[in-house]
């Protein structure tokens, strides 16, 4: 499978006069199709200085003037292009008479966007290969365009169930990785997460548009106000059918939020394990941006307890402040290095950095930017994190080990080698507190899944010191 292209030489856009222009005469022009241009962009600047998507696409549009239709094709094409890049450069390979490795970065996001359109969107052939020539002439010049204008003629010529006959390899990864757009190091360890029998299934549901979940603020507001289908699982969360979460007012007034239905689900958790003893100290060990600990301090607010809420990162821990219970602590802290006492606290929450691989509806470029060296590279920093958020927690004290990951090295792996370290902790059977949600397996650990939950695939571990 292609893997994603080291650049060669850089071509940006056009800058400066056009030729036979005097320097002075004419304004630079806006684009000619900013819909495209826009979403070329983005995935420029999600290679080229590894830029978020879901970040910098709302603040382009709204920079560009576009919105209604224009705002939603753009981010279709943003979106769908990312997803499905491992699918098209490998047809784009058999279509180019250069390895896609050898194409300059520019052009191959022009060729990227214009394959999504035409093997991934209902746009006419026509109007998807004439765009992405004019993209490709702005951003690389005409030789380059008729290079586009040839290739993308070829990819026209089937859709994408024919190429996908074609292009998929014969073994079961490479065919998974191809027809699911995955990388095979993903694929192998979703597998290994979810079992050969459901990988498939969790594949095509990474590289579905994920429904719009969102939070009602404990004490701050209900899920009546915000409008929506209420969710299946959480008390506090309601579906989006269609449109801007920033329309609901409660949103808008930071006392709603968009979250993940499983972020909500392993923070409720916590709260719902009986305590066996005080229940008035909280901590969320890792807490920025602030999802978990705005539902937290809600909750700790509802019932008399105080939450402290920590990052290592000034920035982050700046986010937590602008969305918590007032009432709540907020610190910049190093979790590994406690500034507290050991047994200060009744629950912790431990929702470690990760790789994100629980999320990649979400954030569909997160599965081309890191390699599997980042689940090694990460693992000391997960297990120290887990032991002090133990040895914060009183005996009779309960943890959540949280992650946004199903893989196993950074989940039960984390687990058991903490635990097996120690024999003042208990594993609590995480699922039972998450009554009325199917699936999440035989314990003690639960695990959510985006194929038979529609949410991320958040892990928690529910753990009780003794
Ligand atoms: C997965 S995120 C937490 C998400 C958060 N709980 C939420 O729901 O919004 C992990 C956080 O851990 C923070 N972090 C990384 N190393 C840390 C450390 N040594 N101590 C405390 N926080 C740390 C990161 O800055 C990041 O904000």
């Amino acid at each position: 499978m292609p893997q994603p292209r080291s650049a060669g030489p850089r071509q940006g856009p056009r800058q400066g006069p056009r030729q036979g222009q005097r320097q002075g005469q004419r304004r630079p022009k806006a684009p000619r199709d900013p819909v495209r241009r826009t979403a070329f962009d983005v995935l420029q600047a999600v290679d080229d200085r590894d830029a978020y998507a879901n970040l910098l696409l709302p603040s382009l549009l709204r920079e560009r003037g576009l919105s209604g239709r224009d705002a939603a094709l753009a981010t279709e094409l943003t979106y769908g292009t990312l997803r499905g890049r491992g699918t098209y450069d490998a047809v784009l390979g058999m279509c180019s008479d250069r390895p896609v490795a050898k194409i300059d970065l520019p052009l191959l996001n022009v060729l990227r966007l214009g394959t999504h359109q035409l093997l991934g969107t209902r746009i006419p052939p026509h109007a998807a290969v004439g765009t992405a020539v004019d993209l490709a002439r702005s951003v690389s010049g005409p030789g380059q365009a008729k290079f586009a204008n040839a290739v993308l003629r070829k990819v026209a010529a089937r859709d994408l169930d024919a190429w996908l006959g074609i292009i998929a390899p014969k073994d079961e990864t490479g065919r998974l990785s191809v027809v699911h757009s995955h990388p095979r190091w993903i694929v192998n360890a979703l597998r290994d997460a979810a079992g050969a029998g459901e990988v498939e299934a969790l594949l095509a549901a990474d590289n579905e548009r994920p429904r719009v979940t969102l939070v009602a603020r404990p004490g701050r507001s209900t899920v009546a106000e915000l409008g929506g289908e209420p969710a299946a699982y959480s008390p506090y969360a309601a579906y989006l059918a269609e449109g801007d979460p920033g329309a609901v007012l409660a949103v808008r007034e930071g006392r709603a939020a968009v979250q993940d239905e499983a972020s909500q689900l392993v923070a409720l958790a916590l709260t719902r394990v009986e305590a066996g003893g005080p229940d008035a100290r909280w901590l969320d060990l890792c807490a920025g941006p602030g999802g978990k600990a705005a539902l937290l301090s809600g909750l700790a607010g509802e019932r008399g307890a105080h939450l402290l809420a920590c990052d290592l990162q000034p920035h982050r821990a700046r986010l937590v402040r602008g969305t918590i219970d007032p009432r709540a602590g907020v610190a910049v802290a190093d979790g590994t290095r406690p500034a507290w006492a050991p047994g200060s606290f009744d629950r912790v929450l431990a929702d470690v950095p990760c790789s994100g691989l629980g999320a990649l509806r979400r954030r569909p470029e997160a599965r081309w930017r890191r390699g599997p060296e980042t689940i090694a590279e990460l693992g000391p920093l997960q297990r120290r994190l887990l032991a002090s958020a133990l040895d914060a927690v009183r005996p009779g004290g309960v943890v959540a080990y949280v992650t946004c990951s199903p893989h196993l090295a950074e989940t039960r792996v984390v687990v058991d080698d903490v635990l097996r370290g120690r024999d003042d902790i208990e594993r609590l059977n995480a699922p039972s507190y998450l009554e009325g949600v199917p699936g999440l397996g035989e314990g003690p650990y639960a695990q959510f899944w985006p194929h038979r939950h529609g949410t991320d695939a958040m892990f928690l571990a529910l753990l009780r010191r003794s």
